[in-house]
């Protein structure tokens, strides 16, 4: 069988802080095969940034790669070597952020930006660099392009440096795009033309997507797969749909209660009491056990390991650990 587009397997990531590490991130393995979209899915603090940040090789300093890899293309990334991730950053791994405006050169017009960054990557001349950046930019639905390429990022909407973002982020036709949290910070109209972008991109160009966000609404409208997070673990992985029609694990339930919907409507929305542990903060067990209406002893004493419910659906909750059957 042909080898995945991208592979973590069994990785933790771990913070030193004073003298001790603390693992943020333990046993993550999941892949992503080529063409697919992946939503990862989780409150704040469970670790979906982290993981991104990991697979484009921009851990925070304080952080490192503690057990585990990542195989991209089938070549294995070495965590140490700056030098392997910055020939696949932009080239086969592109991310787009929240905040557009932190990314971009605030001093540089923004069609530039792009064609600097199809220079870098595709030995282009600087016309052709140009003449592509228009192209990507009227592919990602920005009109008069020839006047918004000398643009400077404040003149932009925050959907247009969004769509600026996407364009530079997909002119080197990127294997993968890594999209992270791409449209908390707009409102909702502009927010799902975005998604629909994002969709459109992935159909047409065939860029997969890994796509980070604290809301499982957005994540259904774009991904095929979504993968569960909490407090730096795996929960649950499943395709969209199943999810959707079959939750297992307590915390994907407490988030599916969350989501508002036509139903639900005039009522106050289900919040999931408690909040997630910090990473200084996480004994032994399941690390959700002190939020779980169905928590027993054993969950607050060993952790459970991650099992296969249906095809494709793995769940770590002591409740489905003997193949999907409730304890
Ligand atoms: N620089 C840091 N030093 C110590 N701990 C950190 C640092 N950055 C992140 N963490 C911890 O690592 C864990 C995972 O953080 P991460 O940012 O990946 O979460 P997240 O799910 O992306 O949340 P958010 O949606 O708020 O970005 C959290 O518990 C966080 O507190």
């Amino acid at each position: 069988m042909a080898s995945a587009l991208l592979e973590l397997k069994d990785m933790e990531v771990a913070f030193t802080i004073g003298k001790r590490a603390y693992p943020a991130l333990q046993q993550i393995s999941f892949k992503v095969e080529e063409k697919e979209t992946v939503g990862i899915v989780g409150e704040s603090g469970c670790g979906k940034s982290l993981t991104s940040l990991s697979v484009m090789g921009l851990l925070p300093e304080t952080a490192a790669m503690t057990k585990g890899g990542i195989i991209l293309n089938g070549q294995p990334m070495e965590p140490a070597s700056s030098e392997g991730w910055s020939t696949v950053r932009g080239k086969q791994v592109s991310m787009i952020f929240q905040n557009p405006m932190s990314a971009l050169n605030p001093l540089m017009p923004v069609g530039k930006q792009i064609a600097e960054m199809a220079m870098t990557h595709l030995s282009v001349s600087k016309q052709e660099a140009k003449r592509l950046a228009m192209e990507m930019m009227a592919k990602v639905g920005l009109s008069r392009v020839e006047r918004l390429y000398d643009d400077y990022p404040h003149q932009l909407s925050g959907g247009m440096m969004q769509r600026i973002m996407i364009a530079m982020a997909l002119i080197c036709s990127p294997k993968l795009l890594i999209a992270d949290e791409p449209t908390t910070a707009l409102d909702v109209t502009i927010q799902g033309q975005i998604l629909d972008l994002l969709r459109d991109m992935n159909r047409s160009i065939g860029t997969a997507i890994l796509f980070i966000s604290h809301d499982l609404g957005v994540i259904r409208e774009v991904c095929d797969r979504v993968i569960v997070m909490y407090a730096g673990y795996i929960v649950e992985d499943a395709p969209v749909a199943e999810i959707l029609d079959h939750p297992k694990h307590p915390y994907t339930v407490g988030l599916l209660q969350s989501l508002p919907s036509a139903d639900k409507r005039g009522r106050p929305l289900y919040t999931i009491p408690g909040r997630v542990p910090s990473i200084t903060d996480r004994g032994p067990g399941c690390p959700f056990a002190g939020r779980c209406p169905s928590a027993t002893d054993l969950c607050e004493s060993v952790t459970p390991e991650l099992s296969q419910v249906a095809a494709g659906h793995q769940v770590r909750c002591h409740l489905y650990a003997n193949g999907g059957r409730v304890i």
